[in-house]
């Protein structure tokens, strides 16, 4: 129904933008000289979206193997551009602090769990909606190997009951 296709574009777009968000955080981590992968952080963002997920009337096992492909997918694409910028290295203007990035993370997290509550409303993901939400994730550096992680997980989100 409308109310659906509104939440799955919603979807698409909010995963979009944490997504393009992994740029700044590459270009930081680059500057400063620290690894992506933080598990410290990893583990914080695993429960604050388990909460967020609880609170929005999510089953919140059922959202943590997504956000690990989400946050599979930002290392990849942070990976890339670190391997790229080896070649041509990033001059100026230099990317916003990692925390204004985690910040940004965090509300889209939230974001996310209160969309996959609406949307999980009027039923699973069909096929049709997996192909077209595959079809918008569009952000620099995302594989096409990441978004089959990405749906895959996506699938396995339940409501509360
Ligand atoms: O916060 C960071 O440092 C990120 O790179 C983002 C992010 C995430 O997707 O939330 C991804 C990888 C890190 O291991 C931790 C968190």
């Amino acid at each position: 129904g409308s109310v659906s296709n509104v939440s799955l574009s919603t979807l698409s777009s909010t995963l979009n933008q944490r997504m393009v968000l992994m740029r700044d955080v590459a270009e930081f981590k680059a500057v400063h000289h620290l690894p992506v992968e933080d598990l410290a952080r990893e583990d914080n963002v695993i429960s604050a979206a388990r909460n967020e997920a609880a609170e929005a009337g999510l089953d919140p096992q059922t959202v943590e193997p997504f956000v690990h492909a989400l946050m599979n997918a930002s290392k990849a694409i942070q990976y890339r551009y670190l391997a790229d910028w080896l070649a041509t290295p990033q001059q100026g203007a230099s990317a916003q602090t990692l925390a204004s990035s985690r910040e940004q993370i965090q509300q889209l997290d939230q974001q996310l769990m209160t969309t996959l509550s609406q949307y999980l409303l009027t039923g699973s993901f069909s096929r049709d909606d997996l192909t077209w939400l595959g079809s918008q994730l569009n952000a620099p550096n995302l594989s096409k190997a990441d978004i089959d992680n990405l749906l895959h997980a996506l699938t396995q989100i339940r409501r509360a009951v």
